[in-house]
């Protein structure tokens, strides 16, 4: 309560002594209502004030003063606030002049309701009341001048001074914040500081300059801190501004922003590929695919042309092929003929473990090439998009990208120009609802190149590098049986290497026939260390294949024989049809047979039952195979007679056994005229051997020189 001058003084200004004298002259006059009389009146209306308990209750008796009597209260109000009692209208109670308002109007005309609230609260009543609670109403009261919009003169210059005195403290805000700092440490700091100065024997003069030193030294560690600060905010500043520059730069990299492109959420952007550069020129050894999508490339020239008469052409063409076979390029070359834009998309680029993705990159890929008509679109891996429709709780959602595929193919008419192409390498996997007319109802297949196509492919990649003019792109063709157009790309691309890797100024058919035996047979193992006696057997082995060959009709040509080890095999003679065989002889079967047995039937010739190997396993699988064949499927034994045997696990054990029968006939039968053409020559063979271990590998025109018993050019 006596902290009330403080509380009140700043904004009412009544000093302490003003209020004390005030409580004081009452006293002295003569009061007859006592203020306890009142109070029990007022306990009626407002308990709380002694419900108040235990709070020290502080009254005029507190403070030394008699009680007092209501009029007496009004007095000391009065002397407290001169003219705070003056007109009594209700609704004035605390309407001073001296006073101002928040606004004009209330300055004017009183606070009416405001003080109605005040009044309501405490004076009004005029009960009397303990000295707290007039103080309390009274601290109620500058709380509430204190807003006020107008400023009593005293207040202005108690807000200026105060002002002055914050500025002061702002200008000397550092020393002083040091000074907070030595202090608020003091007894710590001045203990250490005393302490240090006591054990170093600083003279008493000194100890002033040691302790200004000390704050000199804590303000320079001060400003040291801020400049490191200030330096760790640079450093983070200028890497966050690189980071920023390298998201930039790889978002604007080619390669990058395709990839982005592609695996980026539902809205990912779709580019078109221009394939200008790729013409039905650069696809080679599929003339049937061309021929049939050239009138593709026809229709999205010239749409007109086509429709005039009301035809329809197709919306989608179903690519069919092994992989490499240049499904994509024919593609490309489609769009690349027409001149239009070309949209390239993979199955597996829809297939999202999110719900709805992959349907949503459909959408966008056809809204896309629609308003880019006339397109090619080109959906790769169609299966992986396009699969049968599965019921499965792996894949509950798997239905919707195909359907979406399904529901675009027939959003749009079949004459807009916009041309679907798909490739698969199952099209037995597809959904029939994609492969029925109106949607993918061309197709095209896309078969491994023959031997002419080979050759072309050959000697259009071999155009690309420097070769030999001896290179004879025939020969690799003939032994690339098989090959994909990517696989002989990759041939003559690894044949580069080796030549560059050797030194050589041009690839030779050294180096093809080397990168065609690497992709055959994998690389060579130089490096495994085989003794004489090995390689003696593994000579004599090879070349008696190769005697058998050269010595039977209906053999393949041999192309060439080697004792290099290479993948899992020691050494290997390879033979080269003369073009791709679409069909095969009884003759020429029976002549792979014993060209197969050649390899044991010599091993057991020349060093004898006890010594032959392991290593005619292989050869004997494939004259098994063969010769299984030619008894259970094409009708070549004649105690069996023409038919087939499919599953022969099913069948009378009678019926196995005499298959059984036949086929170790025909095995036998082989071995014998292997063994006699092996007898018979023996000496070509022997010569064969030798030269295979003195060179390692003969080519077809030396094995020819070496059987004729020519000699060998030193190499
Ligand atoms: N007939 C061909 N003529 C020329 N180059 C070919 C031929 N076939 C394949 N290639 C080469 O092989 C590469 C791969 O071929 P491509 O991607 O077109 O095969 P694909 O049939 O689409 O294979 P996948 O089924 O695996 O997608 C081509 O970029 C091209 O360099
Ligand atoms: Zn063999």
């Amino acid at each position: 309560m006596f902290s009330l001058s403080s509380t009140v003084q700043p904004q009412v200004t009544v000093p302490l002594s003003h209020l004390i004298n005030a409580f004081h002259s009452p006293k002295n006059t003569s009061i007859s209502v006592s203020v306890s009389a009142s109070q029990n009146h007022h306990r009626d209306v407002v308990p709380d004030h002694e419900a108040a308990g235990n709070e020290p209750v502080l009254n005029l008796r507190d403070l030394g003063l008699s009680e007092l009597k209501i009029g007496q209260i009004d007095q000391l109000v009065d002397s407290l606030l001169p003219g705070f009692c003056k007109g009594k209208s209700i609704s004035s109670h605390w309407h001073t002049s001296h006073v101002s308002a928040q606004s004009f109007f209330e300055n004017k005309y009183g606070y009416l309701d405001m003080f109605s609230t005040l009044r309501s609260s405490c004076l009004y009543r005029q009960h009397s009341r303990t000295l707290k609670s007039i103080c309390s109403d009274l601290q109620c009261w500058p709380v509430f001048i204190q807003s006020r919009g107008f400023k009593t003169l005293k207040s202005r210059t108690r807000r200026l001074q105060s002002t002055s005195e914050r500025l002061t403290e702002t200008q000397h805000i550092t020393p002083s914040f040091v000074k907070g700092f030595l202090l608020r440490d003091r007894g710590s700091d001045v203990e250490s500081l005393d302490k240090l100065m006591k054990t170093k024997n600083i003279p008493e003069a000194h100890q002033d300059a040691f302790k200004t030193g000390f704050a000199e030294g804590f303000l320079k560690a001060q400003a040291l801190t801020q400049k490191t600060n200030d330096s760790l905010r640079r450093t983070r500043l200028i890497l966050f501004v690189l980071l920023l520059f390298g998201i930039y730069g790889l978002l604007k990299n080619p390669f990058l922003s395709v990839r982005f492109r592609t695996t980026t959420g539902l809205d990912s952007a779709v580019d078109p590929v221009q394939m200008k550069n790729v013409t039905f020129e650069h696809v080679k050894g599929v003339e049937e695919a061309k021929q049939e999508l050239q009138e593709v490339v026809e229709f999205l020239k010239n749409p007109q042309k086509f429709t005039v008469l009301g035809g329809k052409l197709p919306k989608g063409i179903l690519l069919v092929g092994p992989p490499g076979t240049g499904k994509t390029l024919l593609a490309r070359a489609v769009a690349g003929e027409a001149d239009v834009p070309f949209y390239y998309a993979s199955g597996s680029e829809f297939d999202e473990m999110f719900v709805g993705v992959g349907a949503s990159r459909i959408r966008n890929l056809f809204r896309e090439a629609k308003a880019n008509a006339p397109c090619v679109i080109f959906i790769d891996e169609l299966d992986s998009v396009g699969g049968k429709r599965i019921e499965s709780p792996m894949h509950p959602y798997s239905r919707q990208t195909i359907n979406q595929l399904l529901a675009e193919m027939d959003g749009f008419k079949p004459n807009e120009g916009v041309i679907i192409i798909g490739a698969t390498n199952f099209p037995e996997a597809l959904d029939n609802a994609l492969i029925r007319p109106g949607r993918f109802d061309m197709q095209v297949t896309v078969p491994r190149p023959d031997v002419k196509g080979r050759t072309e492919i050959l000697k259009w990649y071999l155009n690309k590098i420097k070769f030999d003019q001896s290179v004879d792109p025939e020969i690799i063709a003939r032994g690339t049986v098989g090959f994909s157009g990517a696989e002989l790309e990759n041939l003559v691309n690894q044949a580069a290497l080796k030549a560059a890797v050797d030194g050589k100024e041009m690839v030779t058919m050294k180096e093809l026939e080397f990168s065609k035996d690497k992709i055959l047979m994998g690389p060579e193992r130089r490096s495994v260390e085989i003794d004489n006696k090995n390689k003696t057997i593994t000579a004599y082995h090879e070349s008696g294949h190769a005697i058998i060959a050269y010595y039977t009709k209906d053999a393949m040509p041999i192309n060439k024989a080697t004792i290099m080890p290479r993948g899992p095999t020691l050494g290997h003679v390879s033979l080269l049809p003369e073009n791709d065989r679409w069909n095969e002889t009884r003759a020429q079967l029976l002549a792979q047979m014993d060209v197969s047995m050649g390899g044991r039937v010599a091993e057991e010739l020349i060093f004898g039952t006890d010594h032959i190997t392991t290593g005619a396993s292989s050869d004997f699988d494939n004259a098994t195979k063969i010769a299984k064949r030619m008894v259970t499927k094409f009708g070549m034994s004649e105690k069996l007679g023409v038919m087939t045997y499919s599953d022969t696990g099913k069948l009378s054990p009678e019926t196995q056994s005499a298959i059984e029968q036949e086929i170790r006939i025909l095995l036998r039968d082989s071995y014998e005229r292997a063994k006699h053409i092996l007898k018979t020559h023996a000496k070509e063979h022997k010569n064969l051997a030798e030269a295979l271990l003195t060179y390692e590998t003969l080519d077809a025109k030396e094995i020819q020189i070496v059987l004729e018993g020519k000699k060998l050019e030193v190499r």
